[in-house]
């Protein structure tokens, strides 16, 4: 089987899927989900025309007049009269305009001497100076959050302002993660020769807990085909990620028990490294990412082709892994038939890639920041060329 493209095996993965089912949810279990529908405003905002300084509400035809005082307008108590020729009427920050009055004279640019105010500073300069118009954010009906976003915090409050108090999003998706590795222990744990810490399932964890899913830890499984099965056929969640045993080796047995615990395999193998042995198809109602053991291709398989798709079962717009472009800090040889993703520091606006990119090096993938995107194929790149980079930290 030819090694697939990176672009294909991403469409492919998000193929074995669908967004998962629409609930409603009150607004705090709704960040870090997608909106399931567009989200349109239930009100107005500002609902009436708002000061938006601390000052006396005026005519602006008045300006340089001495005004009389007639009342007050503060954030939830309006001033119910309306100010005529040669009147104003204190207000405050966010409280609603009296009606007759065009403008806010702001308090430093006046004098009061009783109830005379005196113009002392420029004044506004025309109608409407430090006025917040009705429905300046947003009129009722407006979209606020178009269907598919990520509900980010600033979309939280939109929705809140916009007189929301639950939102329709995706059912969290359910993770399974299982490290296989007859070598593994749980990290910290005394190791005999030949032993290794588990490192894998944590860190890929981590990485999916921003997209607010439930993580099924299914720990470490053992090189062995009728334990391996058992453990995938009980699984249930809508994405099972499997790490190691992808590959061609004797204990590689990953592939044969997915399929024997009834999984049907969509590809194995990419274009790409680090993370060539990646496999994908679907279990049950999961779709199965079988990753490659080695820590680093783990990390970037997660994040070419796990992340999207838990944003495509969350109901994301645009699932895909969001790039940058970024000068090269320094020259980069030509590569060869796989995209290569380089691990690399970005340092004043410049990528450098680290001297050494092999996919077991942990402490190199923990300095780095971004990823730097090498084709197939392409030619050598110089210092300064533009890159297409991946930010990672
Ligand atoms: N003859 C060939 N050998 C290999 C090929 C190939 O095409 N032909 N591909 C290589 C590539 S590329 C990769 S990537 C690795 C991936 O192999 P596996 O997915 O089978 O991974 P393992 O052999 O199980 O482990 C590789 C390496 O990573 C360590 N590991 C595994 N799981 C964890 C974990 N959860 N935490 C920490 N470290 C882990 C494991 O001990 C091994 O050192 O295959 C190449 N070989
Ligand atoms: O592609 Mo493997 O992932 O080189 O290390």
């Amino acid at each position: 089987m030819p090694l697939l493209p990176v672009a294909e095996a991403q469409a492919r993965v998000l193929a074995l899927g669908t967004p998962l089912a629409i609930e409603h949810v009150a607004l705090a279990e709704a960040a870090h989900r997608y909106a399931a529908a567009d989200i349109r405003a239930r009100r107005t905002q500002p609902a009436s025309d708002l000061s938006a300084m601390d000052g006396y509400a005026i005519r602006h035809a008045d300006l340089g007049r001495p005004l009389r005082l007639i009342g007050e307008s503060a954030a939830g108590r309006p001033f119910t009269g309306a100010v005529g020729a040669g009147e104003s009427v204190r207000i405050f920050t966010g409280a609603t305009m009296p009606a007759g009055a065009d403008c806010v004279l702001v308090q430093e640019e006046a004098r009061a001497e009783g109830d005379i105010i005196h113009l002392s500073g420029e004044g506004p300069a025309h109608p409407g100076r430090n006025v917040r118009r009705r429905g300046l954010d947003f009129a009722d009906g407006d979209v606020l959050i178009p269907a598919g976003a990520a509900i980010t915090p600033a979309r939280l409050a939109v929705a809140a302002i916009g007189g929301h108090a639950t939102l329709p999003v995706h059912a969290r998706v359910r993770v399974a993660i299982a490290a296989t590795g007859d070598e593994l222990v749980p990290a910290g744990q005394s190791l005999d020769a030949g032993q290794l810490p588990e490192s894998n399932g944590v860190m890929l964890a981590a990485m999916l807990a921003p997209l607010g899913v439930d993580i099924l830890d299914l720990g470490i499984l053992p090189d062995r085909a009728d334990a391996l099965e058992a453990a995938f056929r009980a699984v249930d969640a809508d994405v099972l990620v499997t790490t190691g045993g992808a590959s061609v080796g004797d204990h590689d047995l990953v592939r044969p028990a997915l399929e024997a615990a009834g999984a049907t395999i969509d590809f194995w193998r990419i274009a790409l490294r680090p993370g060539k042995p990646m496999m994908a198809g679907r279990l049950g109602r999961a779709v199965v990412m079988g990753l490659p053991g080695n820590p680093v291709s783990a990390f970037v398989t997660a994040e070419l082709f796990v992340k999207p798709l838990v944003r495509h079962l969350a109901g994301a717009a645009d699932p895909s892994p969001p790039t940058l472009t970024a000068k090269l800090g320094e020259d980069l040889p030509a590569n060869g038939e796989r995209t290569d993703y380089l691990r690399a520091e970005l340092r004043d606006g410049a990528a450098f890639a680290s001297t050494i990119q092999d996919s077991s090096m942990l402490r190199t993938l923990a300095r780095s920041t971004c990823l730097i995107v090498r084709p197939p194929h392409a030619t050598a790149a110089r210092f300064g060329d533009s890159a297409e980079i991946l930010m990672i930290a």
